[in-house]
């Protein structure tokens, strides 16, 4: 049987340190709400004594979201707690974190103090923040690189202080898998009454081993994850959410579960990145650009074949669409079969080779190959008119709903009005009177990337035609443009045989 993880998040406190990254109290509640909505447990919101900004925002989320637990973070200072205290009383369920530095360095250079004090004085925060609340973490910062009797004397303290969760962080990122690991189990194996609260993991990336360590401290007996959204965090980051939750679900001889909706990943990963203006590096796991593209031509004749031969995660499952077939001139010919099927060219054997040999010339000094590098490529053996451009879009309402819209199907232009019961209705019929390969719009999903007025659309289409699927995107600022633009990406995938143009 498998244990729950509760899963921390921190995006807003220890993420929300980086330089750049600040957020307003508004755009916090957007984050808090969008990480309810994933199904974190624990939102770190904040640390209240910081600033009057970053207080208010722990008052504000603690009000804006029910489900999870909110934490405020402090030092071992009773003023921290004080104030920590003041910005949860809205809270549901609130936590106080608190905590003081156990390595040696932290002991004698930082708080240039002593072993035994640095326990008094942990003990004492412990106490002094149950009077407010019953869930108290403790965090032993930099316990990494303390000393692991006295991180064991210090835990076994706070514990009998009334800590509910003991955090355990690699505040430097200097442990290697194995050791911090084995810094866990020694915990588990030599404080007495451990079993009286939860052990977190709290890693950063230095070395590039956060979500390795993480992992392996949950192997070792850790219940909590300290995490953030993309691994945002000071320096190289902390812990990235959903590298961990997906490693979880991907092994299933972890012995722990999360409730994570994994499908929600992506866009809470997409809203982070803009709310805080930090690009998400290509090649991240799970959530970078290519992350599911494939773009040699091995990997792809193998993923056409059967998509697990490359991937481990079906990318629906962390809310991306589908996995992507990149043109490149380390192409073959099943990648450009496949792309050249989706324009509804079907060509094989010399026909196929031929535009490969020009295909490979092409790519070799253009690196993105679109549909309509493509469709240059192999104008003698298709009807060149069936390719469809959208070209202005109008529409109206003063009264009646009306929009015009002008389409271009190869070289022939054509213009068309339309009525409907909304603007993308309009459109819609507008396009539908040109182009009508007898369709029926069976999904329509619109979709805010982040929020606010200024946000961008995201609009995903399913047009049937018979009991062949055909699928659109596209993404704009203006709802009715991105949804016309769908419509037309979806309707140029119908094969050339099966598409109607009304003259
Ligand atoms: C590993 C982490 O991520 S820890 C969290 C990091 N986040 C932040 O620091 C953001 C918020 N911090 C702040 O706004 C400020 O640093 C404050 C309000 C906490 C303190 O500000 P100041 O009083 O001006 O102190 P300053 O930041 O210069 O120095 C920190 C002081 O806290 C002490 N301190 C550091 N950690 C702790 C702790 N856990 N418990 C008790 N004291 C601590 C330091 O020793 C230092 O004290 P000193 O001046 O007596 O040597
Ligand atoms: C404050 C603590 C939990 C921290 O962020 C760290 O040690 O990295
Ligand atoms: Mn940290």
């Amino acid at each position: 049987m498998s244990d729950k993880l509760w899963i921390f998040d921190t995006t807003l406190r220890d993420g929300e340190q980086v330089p750049g990254c600040q957020l307003n109290t508004k755009e916090k509640i957007v984050v808090a709400k969008a990480l309810e909505a994933l199904g974190v447990d624990i939102i770190e919101a904040g640390f209240p004594i910081s600033s009057p900004g970053d207080f208010n925002s722990v008052v504000e989320i603690s009000k804006a979201v029910s489900n999870p637990i909110i934490c405020a973070l402090s030092r071992a200072v009773e003023k921290d707690i004080d104030v920590a205290a003041d910005a949860l009383k809205y809270a549901k369920k609130g936590r106080i974190h608190t905590g003081i530095g156990t390595s040696p360095y932290h002991i004698q250079y930082k708080l240039r103090s002593t072993p035994e004090n640095i326990i008094e004085r942990g003990v004492r925060a412990v106490k002094y923040a149950k009077k407010y609340v019953e869930d108290v973490e403790f965090y032993a910062e930099d316990a990494g690189r303390s000393e692991l009797p006295f991180l064991a004397k210090i835990i076994e303290e706070v514990i009998k202080a009334g800590a509910t969760v003991v955090n355990i962080p690699d505040t430097t990122g200097y442990c290697l898998p194995e050791q911090y690991g084995a810094i866990i189990r020694y915990l588990k194996e030599n404080v007495s009454n451990i079993d009286k609260a939860i052990i977190s993991t709290h890693c950063h990336n230095d070395l590039g081993m956060a979500t390795a360590n993480t992992i392996a401290g949950v192997q070792n007996g850790a219940r909590q994850a300290e995490l953030t959204i993309n691994g945002i965090g000071e320096r190289a980051g902390n812990t990235s959410m959903e590298e961990v939750v997906m490693a979880i679900k991907c092994h299933h001889d972890i012995p722990v579960f999360t409730n994570i909706k994994t499908e929600k990943i992506y866009e809470t990963s997409r809203l982070i990145s803009k709310l805080m203006n930090m690009p998400v590096q290509p090649n991240k796991a799970i959530v970078g650009r290519n992350a599911f593209a494939h773009s040699s031509g091995i990997h792809q004749d193998g993923v056409l074949k059967h998509r697990e031969n490359y991937e481990i995660i079906d990318p629906k499952e962390v809310g991306v669409h589908e996995s992507s077939i990149v043109l490149t001139a380390r192409s073959g010919r099943a990648a450009l079969k496949f792309h050249l099927d989706s324009l509804g060219v079907e060509l094989e054997g010399d026909a196929l080779n031929e535009v490969y040999e020009d295909f490979l010339v092409l790519a070799d000094s253009k690196r993105d190959i679109g549909p309509k590098d493509l469709l240059s490529l192999v104008g003698k053996y298709m009807d060149e008119s069936s390719f469809i451009e959208l070209g202005k879009v109008h529409y109206k309402s003063n009264g009646a709903i009306e929009a015009t819209v002008e389409l271009k199907v190869g070289e022939k232009a054509y213009e068309a009005t339309s009525t409907g019961n909304g603007p993308v209705d309009a459109v819609i019929k507008a396009i539908e009177s040109i182009v009508n390969p007898h369709i029926v719009l069976e999904e329509f999903l619109i979709q805010a990337i982040t929020a606010g007025s200024d946000d961008v659309a995201k609009v995903h289409m399913r047009l049937m035609q018979g009991d062949k699927p055909y699928y659109g995107f596209s993404s704009n600022t203006d709802i009715v443009l991105a949804s016309a633009q769908a419509f037309v990406d979806a309707l140029n995938k119908i094969p050339v045989k099966d598409k109607v143009t009304i003259d």
